[in-house]
């Protein structure tokens, strides 16, 4: 699988482009894209948060949330330019975290003091009428909020081919709570039927001149305290959305609770496959092959891999996943420092810990009859200061060692 397709957590390199994949799914599979743009509005100070940091810069796993955002875009090969809003005073900061997280196709614009405003200068940015305007204007643009990491492809190609069809178009969940409405004096006034109203999430789509226009056209009372996308392209362009019922995951992160759910879901995603790397045919056929049984029978929801890793660990790409960032590696009686450093240098290679942690464990297997085990121990203390070495690089590496009585043959 590339790099960046569907399903795969890392950016999108240039490649195969999923979409025909995706418009098959969408049951329109000789339809031609439009071409498409995105802006993600990230201008806000998390008040709700309650944290000092914005909550877009907030860390998962070390990596700033809007970081997963634009990582769930890039994953999308017919998204042509990501335009992020964004304060000047974070201007900076944003450009560090596309550079160091390899973004692609990111333009930065100047956030507003609204949610509405900071959207009006991503779409000003796109619209080719700004002096010194390096990118043109898309005929659908996303507008997906920067602080919603889990966007996935479907739900992007349903918004985008909507809103060429209808000139707008936008994700909906049902409703947990119901909605109320209260009089002057506090007192409940009436409350909605929650079954036939919808929460409005992201991502929504446009026609770009449906939306800008209506951006033009709004009153600064709207910019100022409007919520809705959807509801200036019905106001102001006459254009009723059509809607898309959204997975679960559309959620926003809003309250400090929201970080660590979604740390967890990032963690899960990240957990479903291990490569098993031995060191010889041997390790395969024995204690490699018997630990392989153990982890699959133990772990009966992640997907295991394995292979005999080839001298200098040349062919870890061979027994590889895509999106596998953690590694078993069987030791059998070796356990060189050079072997492991090769191996670690092909997955730094590989990029894997730009995104997310990647996770080492060298098990090595004594039969402490044979050797005692003060001198194992010692002959493996290199990994201590190793580990230490790779952490700087996103590679959590340790060592396991596995006692056993040999049984005389
Ligand atoms: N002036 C603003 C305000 C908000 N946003 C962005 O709009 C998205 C959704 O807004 P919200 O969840 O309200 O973010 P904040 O305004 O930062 O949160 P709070 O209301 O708690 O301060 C976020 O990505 C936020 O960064 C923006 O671009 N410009
Ligand atoms: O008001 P907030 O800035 O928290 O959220 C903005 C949008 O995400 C929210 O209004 C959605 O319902 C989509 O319109």
């Amino acid at each position: 699988m590339e790099p960046g397709a569907a399903g795969d957590s890392r950016p999108a390199k240039p490649g195969p482009c999923v979409s025909g994949a995706a418009l098959a799914a969408s049951g329109e599979p000789g339809r031609r894209m439009p071409t498409v743009a995105a802006v993600l509005p990230a201008g806000g100070c998390g008040e709700r948060m309650g944290v000092g940091t914005p909550k877009q810069f907030c860390p998962i796993l070390e990596r700033p949330l809007i970081s997963y955002t634009l990582q769930a875009l890039e994953r999308v090969c017919w998204i042509k330019d990501i335009v992020v809003a964004v304060t000047a005073e974070n201007m900076g900061v944003m450009e560090r975290i596309v550079q160091k997280y390899q973004h692609t196709r990111v333009s930065l614009a100047e956030a507003g003091v609204t949610r509405h405003r900071s959207i009006f200068n991503g779409l000003k940015a796109l619209a080719e009428d700004e002096p010194g305007c390096k990118l043109s204007k898309p005929q659908v643009v996303i507008i997906h909020d920067a602080v919603r990491p889990f966007v996935e492809e479907d739900i992007l190609l349903q918004v985008a081919l909507a809103a060429e069809e209808h000139g707008a178009a936008g994700a909906i969940r049902p409703l947990v709570s119901t909605v109320i409405s209260a009089s002057a004096d506090g007192c409940l006034d009436h409350s909605l039927e929650r079954a036939t109203h919808r929460a409005s999430e992201m991502p929504q789509a446009f026609l770009f001149d449906v939306i800008y226009e209506a951006y033009q056209q709004c009153s600064d009372y709207d910019l100022e305290f409007g919520t809705e996308c959807l509801q200036l392209a019905l106001k102001y362009s006459d254009t009723k959305a059509k809607l898309v019922e959204g997975s679960p995951d559309l959620w926003k992160v809003t309250y400090k609770r929201d970080l660590s759910a979604a740390e967890s879901i990032i963690k899960e995603r990240i957990s479903q496959e291990i490569c098993m790397v031995m060191d010889t045919k041997e390790d395969t056929e024995r204690v490699g092959y018997l630990l392989e049984e153990v982890l699959k029978k133990e772990l009966n929801n992640v997907k295991i891999v394995s292979g005999v890793r080839s001298h200098g660990g040349r062919d870890i790409q061979q027994i590889t996943l895509p999106q596998c960032y953690n590694f078993v590696c069987v030791n059998g009686a070796a356990s060189d420092f050079p072997e492991t450093q090769q191996l670690l240098s092909v997955l730094e290679q590989s990029s894997l810990s730009i995104l997310y942690p990647v996770v080492v464990v060298l098990v090595y297997f004594l039969d402490f009859k044979s050797v005692p085990l003060g001198q194992k121990m010692e002959s493996l203390m290199w990994i201590r200061e190793f580990a230490k070495e790779v952490k700087k690089r996103n590679i959590l590496l340790c060592g396991l060692l596995i006692c056993y009585p040999q049984v005389a043959s």
